[in-house]
């Protein structure tokens, strides 16, 4: 598989606050890779500065320059415009003619089974719609790269299965995903490999099937436990 970037023992600070410390990580085209660790571990500042959203304080992170890169947040964040007109700015902000985005839109939302609300103000929709919007806003610009923060949190369990199947699609297309997630039946069904992060450090980095038989530190085995308890 190709390396597509790296982070080269990148740290974090939010002021005082060490968010990330010392992260080293490749990632590869084509690679299913699970962000997992307690609240506060620093899965989302981590997935920011892989996205590029946010500037490492200490070391390096490096990318092809064109990587298309698409990022859906726990909470999307949707204008106040049909949903049809959310998904199109996104490629019109590309250069995509207004007429052919809005298609495009309509193809997406189609495919994410939201064609009947295409009409409806995208900040009416329930959460897990919201969801699906953004995975349509992102199918849209056929990313190579699709990271994820915690992507189905709050929702039931019809919707974090849609979302769950819209994933793989992804994945079927060849997108490489970075997912963090509190759910680690989402992690087995979805992830190759999984990052177990403590304290804004990287404890352990493991294929999934090394990662739930056994093969982890300490510190990361009684998180394991204590999440599947
Ligand atoms: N904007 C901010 N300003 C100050 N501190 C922050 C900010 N964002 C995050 N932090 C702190 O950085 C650390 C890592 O936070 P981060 O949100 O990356 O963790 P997380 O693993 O994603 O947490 P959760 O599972 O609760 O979403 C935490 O100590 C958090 O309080």
């Amino acid at each position: 598989m190709t390396a597509l970037f790296h982070l080269d023992n990148i740290s974090l600070r939010y002021g005082n606050v060490a968010a990330l410390t010392d992260c080293s990580l490749h990632v590869k085209a084509g690679e299913k890779l699970a962000v997992v660790g307690a609240n506060g571990s620093g899965k989302s500042s981590l997935l920011s500065v892989l996205h590029g959203q946010l500037v490492p304080t200490k070391g390096i992170r490096q990318g092809p320059d064109q990587l298309r890169q698409a990022m859906l947040f726990q909470r999307p964040h949707m204008l106040r415009a049909s949903v049809q007109n959310n998904v199109a700015l996104g490629l019109w902000l590309r250069g995509v003619p207004w007429r052919q985005a809005r298609r495009d839109a309509l193809a997406a939302l189609d495919w994410v089974g939201l064609a009947d609300l295409a009409q409806r103000n995208a900040r009416a929709l329930s959460g897990g719609q919201q969801q699906r919007a953004a995975l349509a806003r992102a199918w849209c610009l056929k990313p190579q790269v699709m990271l994820l923060d915690e992507p189905t949190a709050n929702l039931d369990p019809g919707a974090k299965r849609e979302v769950e199947a819209l994933m793989a699609d992804f994945c079927a297309a060849g997108t490489t995903l970075i997912f963090s997630s509190h759910n680690l039946g989402q992690v087995k069904r979805l992830a190759s490999r999984v990052i177990y992060m403590e304290h804004g450090r990287l404890i352990a980095d493991l294929p999934v099937h090394e990662f739930f038989n056994g093969s982890l530190p300490a510190a990361a085995a009684s998180f394991l436990k204590g999440e599947l308890a």
